[in-house]
């Protein structure tokens, strides 16, 4: 396992993308508006077909999350692209850690269902457990965490593990399908690319395109009543800073600050599909880091939806004959898209939130790189690294969520 630490840690180290965006600091009127770049101004990025949208109705005043609006410098801001702009996401990724997408074809987000099946009451949650205690699918909680969460069952059209509510389960598939469909057509636009001789590579396996495979959609709830203090053995003192924390109801920990009290949250982590689509409710909460550590707020902005990079990307944008397993940094060019390390945190005094997060995630076996690996005679072969392995050994990892160089104090520790 010792080669995915490194490589993760790689990662995070990463060189600066060559042409960083630059941009001037905003008036306090553009701050205000959020974002309002035109397409001229020659800081903005170094790309031509960049450009911004304004940001549609909300403004950074109503941000909610921890910070304040009055710090805001335009740099803070994640690109706001349209439907009709989604050839730039491969760039885009490269530059910033996610983009709010506007003008796409999903339906209004299901944030209703999300409260009507997580606030239901705990006989009804206890029936949506999944038999084998699966934290991908059915109902689960971290209540150390004050988060409770349930995944949609795509199994048998959206089925099992649900309410018993044809309106619930109706709107429920039509927004998984409809954003899974726009995931793939995001994935699309990285096959667009031409090679040196004018061929089209594929960047992105057309499977990919083609198959749902083991993808799938959350529905969130982070609330102070949810958060149960965890047990402490009592003659060890709380620790102060908090060490890694799981993402799973089966193995959650926390410990709690010096005032024995903390904020609901999930930890900084990367998903470990391909992408993933995100809306949720005020206040936010949620945050994004960028390659270099840096910290971007990602609030819900109306309208839009968020869309992030999971783990595979960065095998599928690797450099061409390099492998992010073997070659870790060596594989990271230009173009090769970094999973984004992303946290929520509900701001203090913050009522609850609710979140939907639509992961595209490949069937189990679709090789997504390649291996090399010594045999017990020495000799070096190539295996293939799919994604079921990819995922079942990053979750054997003590701290697997990730490793940001230069973020140890946000980590309360070497790895989070
Ligand atoms: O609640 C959110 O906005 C984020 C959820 C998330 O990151 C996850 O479930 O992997
Ligand atoms: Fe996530």
């Amino acid at each position: 396992m010792a080669w995915l630490t490194a490589h993760l840690k790689t990662l995070f180290a990463s060189k600066k993308p060559k042409n960083p965006p630059k941009r001037k600091p905003p008036t306090r009127e553009e701050k205000g508006k959020f974002r309002a770049l035109d397409n001229d101004d020659e800081n903005a990025v170094s790309s031509p077909n960049f450009k911004f949208q304004s940001s549609p109705k909300r403004s950074a005043s109503n941000c909610s999350s921890n910070t304040n609006s009055s710090d805001l410098t335009d740099s803070d801001l994640l690109p706001i692209l349209h439907y009709e702009e989604l050839h730039m996401v491969p760039q885009i990724l490269t530059q910033f850690p996610a983009f709010y997408l506007v003008g796409h074809p999903l339906p209004p987000p299901p944030l209703p269902q999300a409260r009507q099946v997580l606030t239901a009451s705990d006989s009804v949650k206890q029936g949506l457990i999944h038999p084998r205690k699966s934290s991908v699918r059915g109902y689960n909680h971290a209540k150390a965490s004050g988060r409770e969460w349930w995944d949609y069952t795509p199994d048998n059209g959206g089925t099992l593990l649900t309410l018993e509510d044809e309106s619930f389960r109706h709107l429920t598939r039509e927004y998984f399908e409809k954003s899974i469909e726009l995931l793939q057509q995001i994935c699309g636009q990285f096959n667009q690319t031409l090679t040196e001789n004018g061929d089209k590579r594929i960047v992105i396996p057309q499977e990919v395109m083609e198959d749902i495979g083991f993808s799938t959609m959350r529905y969130l709830r982070y609330s102070p009543t949810i958060l149960e203090r965890p047990n402490i053995p009592r003659n060890e003192p709380p620790v102060a800073s908090s060490s890694s924390s799981s993402h799973s109801a089966s193995s959650s920990r926390s410990q709690p600050k010096e005032d024995g009290y903390s904020l609901p949250r999930m930890e900084a982590h990367t998903d470990h599909g391909i992408l993933t689509l995100m809306t949720a409710t005020e206040p936010s909460g949620l945050y994004v880091w960028d390659r270099n550590g840096k910290i971007f707020s990602a609030p819900p902005i109306e309208n839009t939806v968020l869309v992030i990079a999971g783990d595979l990307m960065s095998h599928f944008t690797a450099i061409e004959g390099k492998s992010i397993v073997d070659d870790g940094k060596e594989a990271i060019g230009d173009g090769t898209i970094l999973p984004t390390v992303h946290a929520v945190v509900l701001p203090k005094g913050g009522t609850e939130r609710y979140s939907v997060a639509v992961f595209l995630r490949p069937k189990r076996d679709l090789v997504v790189s390649k291996q090399r690996a010594k045999r017990e005679d020495g000799e070096i072969i190539e295996r293939d690294m799919t994604f079921g392995r990819w995922a079942e050994e990053k979750g054997q990892i003590r701290g697997r969520r990730c490793w940001m160089v230069g973020q140890e104090r946000l980590s309360g520790g070497q790895d989070i």
